[in-house]
Parts: C-alpha cells; structure tokens; sequence
C-alpha cells in the first residue's frame, strides 16, 4: 500500500489561530480519509474559513501541525509545494475569463515548446490539456475560453488542475452557491466519481441538506473549538444544528408567511411593462404594503437582472417603475435611493461594502445625512444604529468599531443587509439574501425582512432557495424572463422547483 492509502489526506492537530485580539481558531483538529467527502459546518464566524487558510499555506497557524498523506506540510511561503498537496476551489471562480480552458490549465507553468526558449507550442499546450481534461473525465472544450463555461465545469477544470499538481485533497467553498439544480448534480456527480479514484473532499456548506447528500462525515466548529466529528449517517439533523448553535434545535424555527397579510392598500411598489432586452419580458408588478413578494427563478430566469433594474443597476429597455406613485428614474442607483428602493446585491463583495472601515460605518454609509444635524455625523448615533443592527442580525463582532475586513464572510453579507435597511426603504429588493449565511442567522433574517413588511413597507426577495421563499405571501416563478406560475403561500417544494425549471404544469 502507498504511503497515502494508510494516512489520512489531511490531519491537522491543536491549530490556533489569532487576529489580533481575535481567536479565530482554538487549538482545533480536522481528519480526512483518503476518498472522503468531508464536510466541515458552524456559525458565520466559527472559524471554518481560517482553517482553509491554514491548510492551503495563506495563513500561518500560531500554534499547531498539520500532515498531507502522513507527510509535515511544506515551509510556509513555499507556494509549489502546498499546491501539489492541496487546493481550494472557492465560491468565485480563480479561473482567468478571458483565457482559455488550456491556459487556464497550465497558467504560470507554461513550458518552452522545444523551438527555443521562452516558445509556448500552442498545439501541444492544447494536446496536453485534452489529455490532462480526459484523465480527471472533465467534458470541456480546451480552446474554449473559461468565460463561456458554466460555473460547475469552471469548477471542474480548477479541480483538474489542481489534480495536475499531485493534490489529493480539494476543500470545496460553498461551492454550489452560484449553482442551479442540475449544475449541482452534475458537480457531485463529478466528486462523487473522483471520490472513488481517492480524491478526498473538505466541503464547506450552509447547506445541511446537501452535506448529508455528499459527505459520510462531518466536522463541527463552535466559537474557533472543535465541537464535533461524527459519520453523517446516523447522525439528526436536529443534532447537527445544536451541535453548530450551542442551543436546543426548537429555537430555530423555519419562516413561513402568514396567510393574508396583504391588505387593500395601494401598491409601494408597481412596475408597467418594465423589460431589458434579453433578461426579462415586459412586467406588470404590485407590491402592497405588507408583502413579501417573492421572485423566484434560476441563474438564466432573469430574476437577478429585474432586481438590479429595480435598484438602477441597468436601464430598463422600456416600462416605469413606481414607487409610492412617485416614478423613479430608470437607471439610475441614487435615484432609487431617494425613491425609498432598499437594495442589497447578490454579489456583496464588489457592490457591498469598504474592507477598511468600520461595520458602524459602512452600515450608515446610505444614512449619514440621518444621523445628526446639518450633515454632521454623530458617532453616538451611528455606533447605536450599528448596535441595534449587530443585534437583530445577529452579527458576530467584536463591536460597532470593527473593520469589516476582519469579519467572516457570513458576518460582512449581514453588515450590507444592515446598510439596506438603514435608510428604512418603501420597499427592499433583496438577492438572495441568506445565501453565505448560517443556519441560525438566515431565520433572524428573514424575520427581519418579514418586519420591514409587517411595519407596513414592502419586501421583494429574488432567490431560488426555498426556505427565503418561504417568507413571501406571494410568489411569481420566473423562467427565460416571463413569469410561468404564481403561487400563493400554499405552494409545495416540487411544484415551485419545478416551475423554476420550466417543468411546471401551472405554465
Ligand atoms: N483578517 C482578519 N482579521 C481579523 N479577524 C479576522 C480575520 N479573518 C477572520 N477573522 C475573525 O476570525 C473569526 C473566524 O472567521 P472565519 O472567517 O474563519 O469564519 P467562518 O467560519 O469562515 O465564517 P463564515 O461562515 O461567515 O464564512 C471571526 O471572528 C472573524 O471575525
């Protein structure tokens, strides 16, 4: 047997980890089998992201030791090596667009052609990536360019890559996040089949329905501890998340809308055949006081783009957009603003927020003409707002004061819903909202969405995860930008999936 058959693909021991006055991680551990699909949970903020850091060498562990295959992990800084040990393939792809699939398969290792130094031989280039593409099964087109791919088999060629380097072990980061359902099948399908070539697996997921779908076993960190390590098989669910939470699973609670909150009022909202070439077909829209309007659809359904078009992100090609009968001017961001439109992005990380300012202010950013007289900013009135949304959100800080650069990914989306609601919009447009965030926090979330409505505003939320739909009174199922089915809130999960699937019967 060889010597990574016996040893475990990874076995980090007693990692600590501190920013600061932060301990991010306290003295953890993680074991992965050679060909298993391990997946590591916990809180936003529980650590899972600065133990990838560790075990990919970007991070420099204060205390502790890791081993690939029963080996000690490279010097740190030593890049090559700990490529040819492990790799992440994160929720953004790392692939270059413009590039092609070859390219991108040999970026920074390019060899000289044999016609002289410095000649790349383009032909073998390619050769040698349909061979690399074949070996790992991956079905993609070498002289297509990475941008033209879909995401699962972007995903694909950085796993074959890093395959390429003699990594045996791929941490996958929220990896089906930008995925539809059949995108997600045909990426486990994917791992699955690498599994059993002993590929091992670290997945990082909020989704525990689909770590019990993937994995045999999971980790659970708490708080930078390790709290739990157990086969998936066997193990309840309700276990899992009072494992993650610290507290008895009863106190998280699913949202459900409750029937008939939609009163007979004027819409806030209302779009007249609104419609951007090639994303969505004119649309008449009423939100009313007191809805949560759902928007359900897809990647292609064209619901990301009417969301960017209600916040001014793009110009409609044509129609109107109301909001409290005032006509906002299309197009424009500011505009939307002041039109009373909350909006927060899918993407936080480029529309969201500035790293090195603190989480007081970046959620005031929108506010600060609110926050004292003449323009001035109070900091006591911008640390009480920043306070009072740390505790609904339930935002894990160390206070108002934190930059947001040292909070963990689930923590910033939260601060960029913060910053939405902070102006208190007429209505707020959110993209999928939970997504990045834990099990816990999605509930106080969406419940906060759910108040924006009950305080007699409006909601729409734009997302294909059931549980945010959950929250709507009403929901209008999007597919290649028209509306094909809407539902009230008694849908069930089939007859919703498969209208965002263009399957359904209520086309
Ligand atoms: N660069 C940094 N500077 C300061 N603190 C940091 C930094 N990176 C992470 N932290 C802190 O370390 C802790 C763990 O964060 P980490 O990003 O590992 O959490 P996570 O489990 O990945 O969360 P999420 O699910 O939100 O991605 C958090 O308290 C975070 O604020």
């Amino acid at each position: 047997m060889s010597t990574s058959a016996v040893h475990p693909a990874v076995h980090a021991e007693g990692i600590v980890k501190r920013f600061g006055p932060t301990v991010a991680l306290d003295g953890v551990r993680l074991t992965v089998a050679p060909g298993e699909s391990h997946a590591l949970v916990g809180r936003n903020g529980a650590g899972k992201s600065t133990l990838v850091s560790v075990l990919t060498g970007l991070h420099k562990a204060d205390a502790g030791t890791v081993a690939f295959g029963g080996e000690p992990a490279p010097a740190f800084g030593d890049t090559a090596a700990w490529q040819s040990k492990v790799a992440c393939v994160y929720q953004k792809s790392m692939v270059v667009p413009e590039l092609t699939v070859a390219e991108n398969l040999f970026l920074n290792r390019f060899e000289a052609g044999g016609q002289g130094r410095g000649f790349i031989s383009w032909r073998r280039l390619r050769r040698r990536a349909e061979e690399l593409l074949a070996e790992y099964g991956v079905s993609a087109d070498p002289t297509a360019r990475a941008k033209d791919l879909a995401v699962e088999q972007r995903q694909f060629v950085e796993i074959a890559r890093a395959l390429s380097f003699g990594a045996r072990l791929i941490i996958l980061d929220e990896p089906t996040a930008q995925l539809d359902a059949r995108g997600i099948d045909r990426l486990f399908d994917k791992l699955r089949e690498l599994q059993s070539q002993g590929v091992a697996f670290l997945f990082i997921s909020h989704h525990l329905q689909e770590v019990y779908e993937l994995c045999t076993a999971v980790t659970v960190y708490r708080d930078a501890r390790h709290v739990l390590t157990a086969p998936v098989a066997g193990l309840a669910k309700g276990d899992l998340v009072t494992a993650m939470t610290g507290e008895a699973t009863s106190t998280v609670t699913a949202w459900h809308a409750a029937a008939s909150t939609v009163r007979d009022a004027a819409p806030v909202l209302r779009t007249e055949g609104l419609a951007l070439d090639g994303q969505f077909d004119p649309l008449d829209l009423e939100v009313r006081p007191g809805e949560v309007l759902g928007l359900a659809g897809a990647a292609a359904s064209g619901n990301t783009a009417l969301g960017e078009t209600l916040a001014g992100l793009r110009k409609p090609t044509a129609g109107r957009i109301t909001v409290r009968d005032r006509t906002v001017r299309p197009g424009s961001v500011p505009h939307a603003l002041d039109a009373g439109i909350g909006y927060v992005p899918e993407d936080r990380h480029i529309q969201g927020l500035v790293h090195d300012r603190s989480v007081a202010e970046n959620a005031t950013l929108t506010v600060a003409d609110q926050l004292g007289p003449w323009g001035t900013v109070l900091p006591s009135r911008t640390r009480e707002f920043a306070q009072s949304m740390i505790t609904s959100l339930d935002i894990k800080t160390q206070g108002p004061q934190q930059k947001v650069s040292g909070l963990s990914g689930g923590n910033q989306q939260k601060v960029v819903i913060a910053r939405a609601l902070a102006r208190r919009p007429s209505v707020l447009v959110a993209v999928r909202p939970t997504a990045g965030v834990d099990v816990k926090s999605k509930d106080s979330l969406l419940g906060v969405v759910r108040r924006v409505a009950d305080e007699g505003r409006a909601a729409v939320i734009i997302s294909d995860e059931l549980d945010d739909l959950r929250v709507c009174d009403r929901v209008l199922a999007l597919f290649h930008g028209r509306v094909v089915a809407t539902y009230g809130t008694g849908w069930t999960d089939r007859e919703l999936v498969a209208a965002m699937e263009g399957v359904g019967e209520r086309a």
